[in-house]
């Protein structure tokens, strides 16, 4: 389903765990701030409206998209981080320089989740103009911040679910 079909800040809420005492890093890229600061606005504010504490929450800035993988890396493997959410916009230009970031950055999170085993959330708009970028950050389809926080946050509870043993 695409965000043509569905506001990214429309989620289910029901059965959302208790976060309160989890810590959290967000990742912010400096390229096209305009969308990234209201991403992070976006998943900063849903994280509090849903349990985290703002003492929890520890932000990263990064230079650009490609660099939320090692910054999501050294985030992730301290022991206080629970989850990581990398948030960053990168908008197709007149070259394929935007498909080779898109691809690393998408790779590079999913390997630091997997070599951690950490909730590390791709919260990176990849789209072809700003006009879709602004309508992703608390446009007229809601804000990919928001959904990624939601997305540590159900996470955390999944991982809590698997490793409570009957
Ligand atoms: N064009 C965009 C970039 N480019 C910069 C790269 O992310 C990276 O910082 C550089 O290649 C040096 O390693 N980054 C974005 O986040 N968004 C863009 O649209
Ligand atoms: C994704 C980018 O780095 C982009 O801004 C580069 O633009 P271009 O492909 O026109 O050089």
């Amino acid at each position: 389903m695409s965000s043509a079909d569905k506001n990214l800040s429309v989620f289910a809420t029901s059965e959302l765990p208790d976060v309160s005492h989890r810590r959290f890093a967000i990742l912010v890229a400096e390229w096209n701030t305009e969308v990234t600061e209201a991403l992070y606005k976006g998943a900063y504010q849903t994280l509090l409206q849903y349990g985290a504490k703002a003492e929890n929450i520890v932000r990263g800035n990064v230079p650009g998209s490609y660099e939320l993988t090692l910054g999501a890396q050294w985030f992730a493997l301290r022991d206080d981080i629970d989850a990581v959410i990398a948030l960053g916009c990168v908008i197709q230009g007149e070259t394929k320089h935007n498909d080779y970031i898109n691809h690393a950055v998408a790779q590079g999170l999913t390997t630091v989740s997997l070599k951690t085993s950490k909730p590390v959330i791709f919260g990176v708009l990849t789209p072809n103009d700003q006009q879709q970028a602004l309508d992703r950050a608390g446009g007229k389809h809601g804000n990919k911040g928001d959904e990624a926080a939601i997305t540590a946050i159900k996470m955390l509870g999944l991982q809590k679910q698997v490793y409570t043993k009957f």
